[in-house]
């Protein structure tokens, strides 16, 4: 249930509140930190952990833990001993599961792909779908009070590494290369579990943890169903999927949510922007977020920081200069006054999705409803991020602070001008390719953007530390970016798309030959290596990256003669 309080609609104090269970590891953290130390320490590790008896009783041998007089630590021994006794291990309430449609080599897998060496390797990036499936445990479901990962009624995909739990936007690139292993089922029960979520709170959480319940990702439910929908024509989950979809687009466009911009014609244009419904540190981080908010005196200050970094967390873009009103300062994180180009992009296609499903449903009022949305988002799209001079759309910086009016009047000097590869998602929208004028100067700006490099397209130009900045490029983006400029259908955008791809495989390649593993991210500028920055270590496994290579093997193959590697 979310608390709201205050005066002003706008401004109101949104909150989610958490359970008792997760404010407890939060402090089993903070004392793991003063133990063992900030060397090696992921602090997402201690809210994963599930209890082996009732939170009181654990607590009150936590709270009977002899402490140093000084600052109160634990000692290492007592704290290890504390944990083993207390607690079963992280992940042990999501278990392997071998998904039923998997085969080792599917019938019709990867045609287009004649090089042997390739084909072997695709195969062996088919096979990790079986390392990373799970399905949550029967003690989850008996005693979910144990524990903060959410029972789920189907087995899901997870990214891998320190995130054993489903995604939400992850998810959407599991499931084009679930397709492209022909998978279906497993695509269909991740679908499932993510309706449930919907039935549930409302939104599609950002993953399937009670820390996660106050905000959501990058909304692309309808774009899973619409490309399941499209393999195999499965009506029944249309059916299903509908009401949960009418459902979260009324969520991004509830009050929190939405942001009326007048532009300079007196039009009042309604776009959305990423808000959580939280206004502490986040659980998972949150000693490196205290740490970071130390700066500010204030409790507001504080507390409006914390909803600016949950939210960019509910981006997928954390962290990012993008959404910093100065790039060099993390303090001056704003992402709930920025209006994002890429979140009103998948809005937008969840418009068009709602209104083609509405129609294989016979359900002609919705239809016209939504393509009237989509059409009126499009125009708010390019009336209030796009800039012809510089071919790229820009995101919208809301006039000081977190807007509470009720709207605001378009200025030109709030576009971010700076370049990011979110500038460039509308490509991936078929709406956008009416105009091939307009196609062409997009893609001269971005051919002369900085963003594309030896080893694929960088998420920024500005190497900030942040892992959503450069010289990391990140599988999903490639993937839009690629998938739009294919679908422009101009032939130099075809060419352009085939040869990022390329270099993207060959990077993939290399790196997997390298260390035996698929990578959350690469490093653009160096082939074969993967990317850093941020605050965890790089993570392997990995769940989108194999989804996006497939999908790219799927669509572009590789020829017998065609060698691979930098
Ligand atoms: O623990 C820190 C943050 O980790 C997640 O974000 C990153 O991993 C996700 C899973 O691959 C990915 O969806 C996201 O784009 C990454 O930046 C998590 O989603 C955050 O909420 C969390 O604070």
């Amino acid at each position: 249930m979310a608390l709201a309080t205050g005066l002003s609609h706008k401004c109101r104090v949104t909150v989610i509140p958490t359970t008792p269970l997760v404010t407890f590891l939060e402090r089993v953290q903070e004392t793991a930190l003063g133990t063992f130390g900030g060397k090696n320490f992921d602090a997402k590790l201690y809210v994963d952990l599930s209890l082996k008896f009732n939170l009181s009783k654990t607590e009150k041998a936590f709270d009977g833990l002899p402490r140093s007089d000084e600052n109160g630590t634990v000692s290492v021994k007592d704290l290890k001993e504390f944990i083993a006794t207390y607690f079963a291990d992280a992940g042990d309430d999501l278990l392997h599961y071998d998904p039923e449609d998997f085969a080792p080599e599917p019938e019709g897998f990867l045609p287009k792909v004649k090089n042997p060496e390739v084909r072997a390797w695709a195969l062996e990036v088919h096979a990790l779908w079986k390392n990373l499936s799970r399905k949550v445990s029967d003690g989850v479901l008996e005693q979910p009070e144990l524990h903060t990962l959410l029972p789920l009624p189907e087995a899901v995909v997870v990214p891998g590494s320190r995130f054993i739990e489903v995604y939400y936007w992850d998810s959407y690139w599991i499931i084009r290369g679930l397709l492209a292993s022909k998978m279906y089922e497993t695509a269909k029960a991740i679908v499932t579990n993510f309706i449930f979520l919907v039935d549930t709170y409302g939104y599609v959480l950002n993953g399937s943890r009670a820390y996660y319940t106050n905000r959501s990702q990058p909304p692309l439910l309808s774009a899973m169903v619409y490309e399941i929908y499209n393999r195999t024509c499965d009506v029944d989950l249309v059916r299903k999927a509908l009401p949960a979809l009418l459902k979260e687009h009324a969520f991004w466009n509830s009050e929190i949510h939405k942001v009326t911009i007048q532009d300079a014609q007196g039009c009042n244009h309604n776009l959305s922007r990423y808000y959580a419904m939280w206004n502490k540190p986040r659980p998972e981080s949150s000693t490196k977020d205290k740490e970071s908010a130390s700066k500010f005196l204030s409790n507001s200050e504080k507390q409006q920081f914390y909803r600016d970094i949950a939210s960019a967390a509910e981006s997928g873009w954390d962290f990012s200069t993008r959404w910093m009103r100065n790039t060099s300062e993390f303090t001056t994180l704003s992402t709930t006054s920025i209006l994002p180009v890429d979140l009103n992009v998948y809005i937008l296609k969840m418009e068009l999705d709602i209104a083609f499903m509405a129609n294989v449903l016979g359900n002609k009022a919705t239809m016209e409803s939504f393509l009237e949305a989509a059409e009126a988002r499009k125009k708010a799209i390019n009336s209030v991020f796009w800039n012809g001079e510089m071919g790229q759309w820009f995101d919208y910086r809301l006039a000081n602070g977190t807007i509470c009016k009720e709207s605001e009047t378009w200025q030109a000097c709030n576009q971010n001008q700076n370049v990011y590869a979110s500038n460039f998602i509308p490509l991936w929208i078929d709406l956008f390719h009416s105009d091939a004028a307009l196609v062409e100067n997009v893609m001269g700006s971005f051919q002369s953007s900085g963003l594309v490099n030896v080893a694929g397209i960088a998420t920024s130009l500005i190497n900030s530390g942040q892992q959503w900045d450069f010289p990391n490029g990140w599988a999903p983006l490639q993937h839009m970016i690629v998938e739009g400029l294919l679908r422009s259908g101009l032939k130099e955008a075809r060419s352009l798309a085939e040869d990022i791809a390329v270099r993207w495989i060959n990077t993939n390649y290399v790196g997997y030959k390298k260390t035996g593993a698929m990578h959350e991210k690469y490093d653009v500028q160096k082939c074969g290596e993967s990317g850093g920055g941020g605050e965890y270590i790089p993570q392997t496994g990995f769940g989108w990256s194999n989804g996006v290579l497939l999908a790219f093997l799927e669509e572009f193959g590789w020829p017998e003669d065609r060698s691979i590697g930098c």
